[in-house]
């Protein structure tokens, strides 16, 4: 018997103010802020320079079909982002140009992919913003129903419909939709900390200071030679 394909249509989305900010202070800090959680392996920049924060429309689909990409995008609002889970690995060219201009249609923010894109270049002048496990020429069909709006693993982390999905040039990560309120204050607070190193480090103070190093060493091994 064929799994059952299912269709979400209701979504509660994180807030998308938060989601926006947590976008504009990027992944590294996201991810720090999130305790180090979240982060996508082996999802890279396709349109570099991009960046983005939105809330997750999911889909999962078969290998080598696109056709629930095209179902997400139909239920994609202002402000969401795309993920796009596979069941098996595939690195077809699952997303491409006309596929990015019914997302900016909708208002979407950018695709993410555990698969292939392609008509890069045409992605990269229009200014899509787009992550992909790598890069695909090949063709999909538009067969096989599957899933809209389920947990999907995508650069081995899974994906709830609604979390915050941030992207930029270090890569993609996702904060729960629970989380994204905490983790923005505490991003918010290490942007200011880092303010302070950086202003210090203008003024090329720390050396052996630097995170506390010189009251760790044990006594005698800071000081004159011999
Ligand atoms: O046709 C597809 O399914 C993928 C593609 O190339 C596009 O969106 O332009
Ligand atoms: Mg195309």
């Amino acid at each position: 018997m064929p799994l059952r394909p299912r269709v979400v249509e209701d979504v509660t989305r994180a807030d998308p103010t938060v989601a926006k900010r947590l976008g504009e202070l990027g992944v590294a800090t996201v991810h720090e802020a999130a305790g180090r959680t979240g982060l996508m392996h082996g999802i890279g920049a396709v349109t570099p320079g991009l960046a983005m924060g939105g809330t997750a429309v999911t889909c999962l689909n078969y290998a080598g079909d696109n056709l629930m990409v095209h179902a997400a995008l139909a239920l994609c609002e202002p402000g969401d982002v795309l993920v796009v889970g596979v069941l098996s690995p595939s690195s077809h060219g699952m997303f491409g140009e006309l596929l990015a201009t019914s997302a900016r249609a909708r208002g979407v923010r950018g695709v993410v992919l555990d698969a292939g894109v392609r008509d890069v270049a045409a992605l990269r002048a229009m200014g899509f913003p787009a992550w992909a496990k790598t890069i695909g020429a090949a063709g999909t069909e538009k067969a096989l129903p599957g899933w809209v709006n389920v947990p999907v693993s995508c650069g081995g982390t899974v994906v709830f419909p609604g979390d915050v999905v941030v992207g930029d040039d270090d890569g993609v990560v996702v904060v729960g939709r629970e989380d994204a309120a905490e983790v923005l204050e505490r991003a918010e607070a290490r942007v200011a900390r880092e303010e302070g190193t950086r202003a210090r480090l203008q003024a090329g103070e720390l050396g052996l200071d630097i995170y506390g190093l010189r009251e760790r060493l044990p006594q005698g091994n800071v000081g004159g030679v011999g």
